[in-house]
């Protein structure tokens, strides 16, 4: 049987993200009867897929209000390479949940993840006054501690506020409307979903300490006119001040221009990491797709076989 781990406990937004990818057309086929799995950080996650202990993980990765979701990152670009297959997004809006009886005024501890903090601060400084935010490992373990009385209220899915016994204070807060949370779907190194003309490809590389190193790096993109959806740079935690660049850019490894960049970057970057191609999600933001180079590669093929048809 498929075994999924992922960032539980039950209830968090991550567990609505791979509810939506077994139903998702890309996906369904590959989770089909999947067990669930609940892991308390994204590492944690990844490592289960790394030993064996699960065959696909499903982590947060960007949030538009937030940015990168770095321990997935990280997790990604260090120890044995894994492959993104496959993405979705979910709107996020939180529930402010507590025990039945409290009321605003006695909530002095508000415990949820660190993104989700820093998606309601504004709404609980002007409607919790008196609350202290404190961090923990995901929205629904932030729901757990309420119910068992550790902390007074979570900002979380409404979903976490069911399985746990808790109820809204306030509803549908954010901070910044609109905000989107990209999830995705992770698994040992194997052939990627096939290119669908809307995808996305994600390598991380490192670069030598010589002048023009990134821009000649970049340059490898920009000359082919490859859209970039993310870019980022982490410390490597292998030597002092040296970085990890995360590029997210449009297009498919069986995009001959995208393959073509890779190359050109395998030889400019030291540790060049593939981190797979996968379909975009549906959302914002997808980018526009690389240029078409079939007539380009069809008169190479041509003249290889001693005709030129142009
Ligand atoms: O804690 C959760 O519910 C999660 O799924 C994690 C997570 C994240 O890491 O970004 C997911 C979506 C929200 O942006 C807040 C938290």
């Amino acid at each position: 049987m498929v075994t999924v781990a992922y960032l539980g406990p039950p209830g968090t937004f991550t567990d609505a993200a791979l509810h939506r990818l077994r139903t998702d057309a890309h996906t369904s086929a590959l989770l089909a009867g999947a067990e669930a799995v609940p892991a308390g950080t994204p590492d944690e996650a990844l490592a289960m897929v790394r030993d064996g202990a699960a065959d696909y993980a499903c982590v947060p990765f960007e949030n538009s209000v937030d940015g990168t979701v770095n321990p997935t990152s990280d997790a990604l670009a260090a120890g044995q390479r894994l492959q993104i297959f496959a993405e979705t997004e979910l709107d996020v809006v939180f529930s402010i949940l507590v025990r039945p009886g409290t009321a605003a005024a006695d909530v002095r501890v508000l415990r949820t993840h660190p993104i989700a903090a820093a998606q309601v601060r504004r709404w609980v400084g002007v409607n919790l006054p008196r609350a202290h935010m404190e961090t923990t490992s995901s929205t629904a373990a932030g729901a757990e501690q309420v119910a068992a009385g550790s902390a007074d209220a979570t900002a979380a899915p409404a979903r976490a506020g069911e399985i746990n016994g808790l109820v809204p204070l306030a509803e549908n807060v954010a901070d910044v409307g609109g905000a989107r949370t990209r999830f995705v779907l992770v698994g040992r190194p194997g052939p990627p979903i096939g290119r669908t003309g809307h995808d996305r490809t994600c390598v991380v590389f490192g670069l030598p300490h010589e002048p023009n190193s990134l821009v000649q790096a970049l340059t490898e993109l920009s000359i082919r006119d490859i859209d970039l959806t993310r870019i980022g740079s982490r410390p490597t935690r292998v030597e002092r001040f040296t970085y990890l660049f995360h590029v997210d850019l449009v297009g498919h490894i069986d995009d001959p221009v995208v393959a073509e960049a890779l190359a050109a970057l395998h030889h400019r970057t030291a540790d060049l990491r593939f981190l797979g191609s996968w379909p975009v999600a549906d959302g914002v933001g997808a980018g526009s797709a690389p240029p078409d180079r079939s007539e380009a590669l069809d008169w190479i093929d041509g003249l290889r076989h001693g005709v030129d048809e142009r």
